[in-house]
């Protein structure tokens, strides 16, 4: 299996809280961007200390109330699945807080981290705060909810996206890649891809490959598997009868996405 394929680790931390996934600068080969996601049951909590971290909660399904131990958002999120395809609640906390998350109802929740130095207020960003975004034409359409983009200075380097793509489409393509710190230009930006399936028997393809092919996989993913992007290209393909649903986080050096689109695949946009 890739090394940038991760399955669901699903480890028990206690009654009612299960550690899906769990991607840190430790275990991965990753400098910026962590990423977690819990499942609880009804009534359970989770703790977190953000060291040198910020974080962005995404309620992706149920209803959890968030603290930071000053603030508390009760009964956020907004869906039972994340295919009913409308945005969700999520909260940002700066470094240096301790986090609960407690569950109102069944829940799974993603945690997006990335470094911080610089304190920020801790933040409720609503459902209806999201911008939608439907981009692409023929079978590159998909729909784009901005939680936590660069345009929202909300955050010291998290950038956060939802995309949902339809039946044999394809996302993030045509390729593009943000893995040169050369601003004004291309910025460099880590990233990485929680993906779901509807109906969940279902599985996508996934390459990252890099300008000159010394890292080129191409993934089978599956239901609640993550992949990461170091670096390189990292187009999305849907098979037909299949929908679907990745959450991004991304992270580098600046808080600004600007991506290289792949020059041979450029024409798809420009198609009329
Ligand atoms: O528009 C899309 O297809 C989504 C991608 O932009 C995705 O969020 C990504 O690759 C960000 O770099």
């Amino acid at each position: 299996m890739s090394h940038l394929l991760r399955k669901p680790e699903n480890n028990k931390l206690a009654d009612g809280v299960t550690l899906v996934h769990e991607v840190t600068e430790k275990n991965s080969n990753l400098h910026y961007v962590g990423f977690k996601v819990v499942d609880l049951e009804p009534n359970s909590s989770y703790n977190e200390m953000l060291t040198n971290l910020e974080l962005c909660v995404v309620a992706l399904t149920g209803k959890i109330t968030v603290t930071d131990g000053y603030q508390s958002f009760s009964d956020i999120g907004t869906r039972e699945s994340v295919f009913e395809r409308k945005p969700t609640d999520s909260v940002y906390v700066s470094h240096n807080k301790k986090i609960t998350i407690t569950a109102n109802t069944k829940a799974r929740v993603a945690l997006c981290f990335a470094p911080s130095d610089k304190e920020l207020p801790t933040k409720l960003i609503k459902a209806a705060d999201n911008g939608v975004e439907h981009r692409g034409k023929y079978n590159n359409k998909r729909q784009v909810h901005n939680i936590l983009p660069d345009s929202d200075p909300s955050a010291n380097s998290l950038l956060v996206v939802e995309v949902f793509t339809e039946t044999a489409n394809w996302s993030s393509y045509p390729p593009h890649k943000h893995d040169q710190d050369n601003l004004p230009n291309e910025s460099f930006l880590e990233e990485s891809y929680y993906h779901e399936m509807d109906p969940p028997q279902g599985f996508v393809f996934q390459r990252v490959y890099t300008e000159d092919r010394s890292l080129d996989e191409t993934m089978a993913v599956e239901n609640a598997n993550v992949v990461l992007v170091p670096k390189g290209y990292h187009p999305v393909g849907v098979p037909d009868g299949y929908a679907s649903y990745y959450l991004n986080v991304m992270a580098g050096p600046e808080r600004i996405w600007k991506f290289h689109n792949e020059k041979d695949h450029e024409w798809i946009i420009d198609r009329d």
